[in-house]
């Protein structure tokens, strides 16, 4: 293998740049050995025994989970690091006040002095990636240098990797150079820099999913953000799932909620029984990322650029998810969940068994807290989700009929409304607001501005975003309708007020029916919302639950509206209703 690369290095320009950057990178960082990935089982076979020998991966139980393993992250390492995190262009202003900003120079000296001989003792392993199916326009690939085979074999779950990606490298000329080492996993030697005019990325001292697999909010958030203004495209934090109705006609929706705000879970809905015996279906595209782009008809035509989803574990149920729950029973990665006596995965939510062992592998005691890290994460194919769609491999994408933001907000903002006009959406999307969660370290359940979900993942300035956002709305344009929801609304004895999961169907049906132009609604203070009668009620599902999930309190949308006028750093501290 290595010798094949490096004689193709020698005759194709792109594999040439690509083999003098791995060389150039070897004498910053000395590794023992260099090793080229291609993405075969036999190579990832390989790594997982290497893994399994250095106990950084532990084998579950093979008879209720086949080839699923458990990954320890370091206690200090379980997320992502937004304080570390900086967008390193020549001009501050073009970064915006959203980001951490550092000079280049000055990031790229810092940078370089902590990868000087962090490898000795270790393998490097360049591992080639594309971002979107292997075949489509819409779709970038890169190139990963890393230290930690963690990260390989995550890789090649989230991207396709190897030598298929290398091969349209080697056609393109271009790709995204990420250069990741795990350092001593030192929070004070720990930074993520990202340089969009270099296509550029260094991250150093973590091996935390969104801070080392730089396929994912690195390049695929960060620098395609940076990279979709320039060429009129959008690259957002969103789902995108197709419904399908009983006459077969299937809407795709994309869906923008902030980390650990409900995805995975809308992204592979099972409907409620009702809807199912009724011949409602949906088709699961992506969970996390979505890059779309105006065809020529006008609609707005998305892909979803990974290969597997990196989901939240704790909440994960038979109840709520049990697609997900399906989907992570074989060939998976857990890491920082806790294990039962018999080496199955648990995590709070799971359900009513007392695990053996923490994450961290200290005996189970609920003094120590949760059992699982309110963070900890499942690394598992695409494929394997039973609502996976076979159009999540179309080079074309699928049409997007509609755009939903959504928050996690306890007060306030009510179950669904629609924005008038898609000025207005971008208004919306602009203003949303959510609580903090354990997906980024830092407190937990702080209300924050988190302009589309986008906040943590806008690799340039918010304000040139919203421009970027509002230049759609051109004539011929056949945009999606954009809809803001909440699925966390609680009562004063702070229960959800929803019941949420598989019940959010009702509300996305009312959305399509918006969408065809099949149901009227009223203008209310937020938005567009419901007539009586207009979110489908049933056996399960009173009206007067819709109801009371749909209120508008007029002292609350006070404070809201004067709350969004603050600026950034105010508004983060300020005290709203959540
Ligand atoms: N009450 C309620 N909780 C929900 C609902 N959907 C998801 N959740 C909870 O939200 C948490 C995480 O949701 P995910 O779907 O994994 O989050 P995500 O948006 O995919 O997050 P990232 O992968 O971090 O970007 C879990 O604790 C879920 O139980 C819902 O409809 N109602
Ligand atoms: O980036 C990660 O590690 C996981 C994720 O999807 C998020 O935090 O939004
Ligand atoms: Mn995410």
């Amino acid at each position: 293998m290595n010798a094949v690369l490096k004689s193709e290095a020698s005759t194709g320009t792109s594999l040439a740049a690509l083999a003098a950057w791995v060389q150039e990178v070897a004498a910053l960082t000395q590794p023992d050995a260099v090793h080229w990935c291609d993405g075969s089982d036999a190579e990832n076979r390989k790594l997982l025994e290497t893994m399994q020998a250095d106990g950084s991966l532990i084998p579950l139980n093979p008879d209720t989970h086949p080839g699923c393993w458990l990954h320890r992250s370091h206690p200090d390492d379980v997320a992502r690091v937004e304080h570390l995190t900086f967008v390193c262009t020549r001009e501050s202003t073009a970064a915006g006040a959203n980001n951490h900003w550092m000079a280049p120079a000055e990031a790229h000296a810092k940078m370089d002095a902590l990868f000087t001989g962090c490898m000795r003792g270790r393998t490097l392993y360049v591992v080639p990636y594309c971002m979107g199916p292997i075949d489509s326009p819409l779709a970038r690939c890169g190139v990963e240098i890393t230290d930690s085979p963690y990260v390989v074999v995550n890789m090649r779950i989230m991207t396709r990797m190897g030598t298929p990606a290398l091969r349209r490298i080697e056609q393109e000329g271009t790709f995204v150079r990420g250069l990741h080492s795990l350092g001593e996993l030192d929070p004070e030697r720990r930074f993520i820099m990202h340089f969009p005019e270099e296509l550029t990325i260094k991250s150093y001292g973590s091996g935390y999913g969104g801070n080392a697999l730089l396929g994912k909010k690195c390049h695929a958030l960060r620098l395609a953000s940076w990279q979709a203004r320039e060429e009129g495209w959008l690259a957002e934090h969103m789902l995108i799932l197709g419904i399908e109705n009983p006459q077969g006609e299937v809407h795709y929706i994309a869906a923008a909620f902030p980390s650990a705000c409900g995805k995975t879970n809308l992204a592979m809905l099972v409907p409620p029984q009702a809807y199912r015996e009724a011949g409602w279906k949906v088709w699961t595209v992506g969970d996390d990322i979505c890059w779309m782009r105006p065809g020529p008809d006008g609609k707005l035509w998305a892909i979803n650029p990974e290969a597997g989803y990196f989901g939240v574990a704790p909440g994960t149920s038979a109840r709520s998810n049990p697609n997900a729950l399906t989907m992570i029973q074989r060939d998976t990665i857990y890491t920082n969940v806790a294990l039962t006596a018999d080496k199955q995965p648990w995590w709070e939510g799971l359900d009513d068994r007392v695990p053996a062992l923490d994450w961290r592998g200290r005996v189970y005691d609920p003094a120590n807290g949760p059992a699982a890290h309110p963070n900890a994460r499942f690394t598992v194919s695409a494929r394997q989700c039973p609502s996976w769609s076979p159009r999540s491999e179309d080079a074309g994408g699928v049409p997007i009929s509609a755009i939903v933001f959504g928050g996690r907000r306890a007060s306030t903002i009510p179950l669904v409304f629609e924005a008038r006009d898609w000025a207005h959406g971008v208004f919306v999307g602009a203003t949303m607001a959510s609580e903090t969660t354990a997906a980024a370290t830092g407190q937990v359940g702080l209300v924050r501005r988190d302009p589309m979900a986008m906040k943590p993942f806008c690799g340039y300035d918010f304000a040139e975003y919203f421009a970027h956002w509002l230049s759609f709305d051109t004539a011929g344009a056949q945009l999606p309708k954009i809809f803001h929801v909440n699925w966390f609304r609680k009562d004063a004895e702070g229960n959800f007020l929803w019941p949420g999961f598989g019940e959010n169907l009702r509300v996305l049906e009312w959305i399509i029916d918006r969408v065809e132009g099949r149901v009227e609604a009223r203008d209310a203070g937020p938005g567009l919302m419901p007539v009586e009668g207009g979110i489908r009620a049933g056996e399960d599902m009173s009206a007067a639950t819709i109801e009371r999930a749909l209120q508008v309190d007029a002292g609350d949308w006070e404070r809201e509206f004067a709350d969004q006028t603050l600026s950034w750093g105010q508004a983060r501290k300020t005290a709203v209703p959540a």
